[in-house]
């Protein structure tokens, strides 16, 4: 019985004031699924994980997010798939979305449907909305395509990559805490669905901000850019250990900081010119004030999507 096996990279999504827009995959840590036919005669889709993550197909990203595929083609197929996480779920890392994008990736190629990287997309993000009660293609648009990528629209689904013309290196700043159950479900029923018009174009002007500094190199529009009046403000409730974590990283001269996702983990953008010891340093000292250690993960940028093996 021939198999597929794909991998997909870990993200953080919600760059500065990209909410839903703006996210990057990194190569800290990745999921891997195989995806093999079981029989022909019905649809339908099996989990096999040992993970800790749901095995009802309807509840897991992956087995949502094939599922959705499956129905909006009209394939009569039943399919498996094997989930590895290599992702740490419930700290904002991406870990629903590398499933999901594994998953469909290694469908796609299974069954040689030979659909686009929008088109995985458009699938992914429902397996992120059956987790996370609303689809959003922040996370699975970064796992599919990889680097920096602008989610531009919904409908359809249209994704740029963002051309980075700056040398930084990433660093994730991850809680050693207990996930919370839902926890970007319980994130996104923080988010306002009216906000003031000045919060608005403040946060227009920073997403300008980080575009144009990753597209032309500028450190200083990076950083600018790397700020939020809204999503962030909204949920800091989630992750008070963030603001003071960001003051002392960019005391240090780190390039830029933001939430990861929806938090709790912490991204900053850093260079030859951050003391990066120092910042790690003082980071470990709020979190500790805030009554727990944090692990510090140093990362690059990763490419997408990978079809690692066919069997
Ligand atoms: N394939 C999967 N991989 C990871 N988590 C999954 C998966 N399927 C379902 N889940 C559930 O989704 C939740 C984790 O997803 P959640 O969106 O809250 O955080 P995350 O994806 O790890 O980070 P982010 O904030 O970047 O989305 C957990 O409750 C987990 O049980
Ligand atoms: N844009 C999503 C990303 C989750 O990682 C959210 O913040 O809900």
């Amino acid at each position: 019985m021939s198999s597929v096996v794909a991998r997909a990279y870990s993200s953080s999504a919600n760059l500065g004031a990209g909410f839903d827009i703006l996210s990057l995959a990194h190569k800290a840590y990745h999921d891997e699924v195989e995806a093999e036919i079981v029989n022909n005669e019905g649809r339908g889709v099996l989990i096999e994980t040992s993970d800790g993550i749901p095995k009802e197909t309807h509840r897991n990203s992956a087995g949502a997010a094939v599922l959705s595929m499956l129905e909006d083609l009209g394939l009569k197929v039943t399919v498996r798939l094997k989930v590895k996480k290599g992702v740490p779920f419930g700290l904002g890392l991406g870990s629903s979305g590398a499933s999901a994008s594994a998953a469909v990736s290694a469908v796609n190629e299974l069954l040689g449907l030979g659909l686009r990287r929008e088109d995985l997309v458009k699938y992914a993000m429902l397996g992120e909305g059956a987790v996370s009660g609303s689809p959003h293609p922040d996370n699975v648009a970064a796992s599919l395509f990889g680097g920096v990528v602008a989610v531009v629209s919904t409908s359809p689904i249209r994704v740029a990559q963002i051309p980075v013309r700056v040398a930084f290196n990433l660093l994730l700043i991850i809680p050693r805490v207990k996930p919370m159950e839902g926890k970007t479900r319980k994130a996104r029923e923080l988010v306002p669905n009216r906000v003031n018009l000045s919060d608005a174009v403040q946060n227009a002007r920073f997403i300008s901000s980080l575009i144009l500094g990753l597209e032309s190199g500028n450190r200083e529009l990076i950083r600018l850019g790397l700020n939020d009046e809204i999503v962030e403000k909204a949920r800091t409730p989630m992750y008070p250990h963030y603001p003071e974590v960001k003051k002392v990283a960019l005391e240090s001269d780190a390039i830029g900081v933001c939430v990861s996702g929806a938090g709790p983990s912490v991204l900053v953008f850093y260079d030859k010119y951050t003391d990066i010891m120092g910042l790690k340093d003082r980071a470990d000292n709020v979190c500790k004030k805030n009554g727990f250690a944090c692990d510090f993960i140093e990362t690059e940028l990763a490419g997408g999507v990978q079809i690692e093996r066919i069997n």
